[in-house]
């Protein structure tokens, strides 16, 4: 696998070379096409270099669908090309479902062949045998009114179509993450291409490639900038944020109370659960943007310097989260569903704790000017408040 993985761009590179001299493929083609062809083989260079499996394979089943269009001899009447959209679409719904693995992967070959088969098995029947399949409709079914009423009009391609969008919304609930909400945007394009016929074709795949390279570049943005375990911003993109800041600002550091003996005492796990809750209350009450600055510390930055409104947000936060009663995760809680699992899970036996955090905060100023000397003088109101009895909120004088 590994080899195959490093020599996968000079074996595409040379098969190009060789196309182009045999003249397999030609580039004589108009230049919304080459565009379409640009820019879905650029989403699927992305893909593979970022790792983004899923998003990877959306545009090798883009790109199979435009190569089809271009280079065969076929001509797809309407029936047809709705067909093979719909197919395309349902392969995204299907792709949608599946976790990120490695298209070098024993799965991602599976996958790969799967389309192969399908693209290939699909075309010699429609040629051959079974071409009326397309626009045969639901017979009625005796005794069944209601599945005649669901399926009445529909041929097979519309089956398809209405399928792969169920599974793709499946996927959205599922996975709850923002490439499998851009990979039903792709499917809602194809309907669109779907409805509009070939004369839609090339601007809904175009459309289709610059969407997935936007969701590359988004999942590269978090993997970058969002800390992993809490899911809001970094140190990283502190620093950046840092940068668009005017003159007058208020930096608060926010940092959880004896949290050495919490995890002492419950362990990592239920360390990281309470890292977790912290960071979602700061997020949402701080009142201006939060950053996990590294361990159990976190950074809020508001822009102006007005220290009443500060002091006033970051007060209701501390206490949000000191009055929040986190049920804490049983360490020997049975990882299989059933009476006795649910009753333990997610409450450590029914029992529930209280986090506090103590918070200093500075704003800039004539002896504070720069946002690492904020920063100072906020570590120095926060020493402040934890010697003064944690759970509070201290400004700078
Ligand atoms: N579970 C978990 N623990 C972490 C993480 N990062 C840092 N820690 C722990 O955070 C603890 C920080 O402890 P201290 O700096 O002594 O502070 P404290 O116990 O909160 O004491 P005070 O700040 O004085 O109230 C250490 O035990 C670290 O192991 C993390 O990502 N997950």
């Amino acid at each position: 696998m590994i080899l195959l993985r490093q020599l996968f761009l000079p074996v595409l590179l040379f098969f190009l070379v060789v196309a182009q001299w045999q003249q397999w493929l030609s580039l004589d083609l108009p230049l919304s096409t080459l565009i379409a062809l640009s820019i879905s083989a650029s989403a699927l260079a992305l893909g593979v270099f970022f790792k983004a499996s899923r998003i990877a394979t959306a545009a090798i089943l883009l790109l199979a669908l435009l190569v089809g269009m271009e280079y065969s001899q076929w001509s797809p009447s309407g029936d047809e090309l709705r067909f093979w959209l719909a197919l395309g679409a349902l392969n995204v719904a299907l792709v949608s479902l599946t976790r990120d693995r490695s298209l070098f992967s024993l799965f991602g070959l599976a996958l790969l062949l799967l389309f192969v088969a399908q693209a290939t098995g699909g075309h010699y029947l429609l040629q051959g045998c079974c071409g009326d399949v397309l626009s045969a409709q639901w017979s009625p079914a005796a005794g069944l009114p209601l599945v005649d009423a669901l399926l009445g009009d529909m041929r097979l391609s519309d089956l398809l179509l209405w399928s792969s969008l169920l599974a793709a919304v499946l996927a959205v609930f599922w996975h709850r993450d923002q490439v499998s909400i851009g990979l039903l945007g792709a499917i809602a394009l194809l309907v669109i291409a779907y409805i509009g016929g070939e004369g839609a074709l090339l601007l809904v795949t175009t459309a289709i490639g610059l969407l997935l390279i936007l969701l590359v570049l988004r999942t590269a943005y978090d993997l970058a900038f969002l800390d992993e375990l809490t899911g809001i911003p970094s140190r990283r993109a502190y620093s950046r944020y840092l940068l668009t800041l005017g003159s007058k600002y208020t930096i608060a550091v926010v940092d959880i109370d004896h949290f050495k003996k919490l995890n002492d005492t419950h362990g990592h796990q239920v360390g990281d659960q309470a890292l977790r809750m912290v960071a979602a209350k700061i997020a949402r009450y701080c009142g201006g943007r939060a950053f996990r600055y590294g361990g159990e510390e976190f950074v809020v930055v508001m822009r102006g310097a007005n220290r009443e409104r500060a002091e006033k947000a970051l007060e209701r936060m501390r206490k949000k989260i000191a009055d929040y009663p986190m049920g804490i995760r049983a360490a020997n809680r049975p990882k299989k569903a059933g009476a006795k699992g649910r009753k333990n899970r997610g409450q450590g036996g029914g029992r529930k704790i209280h986090t506090t955090v103590s918070v200093g905060l500075a704003m800039s100023g004539a002896k504070t000017r720069t946002p690492e000397e904020v920063l100072e003088a906020a570590d120095k109101a926060l020493y402040r408040a934890k010697r003064g009895g944690r759970n509070q909120v201290c400004a700078a004088s």
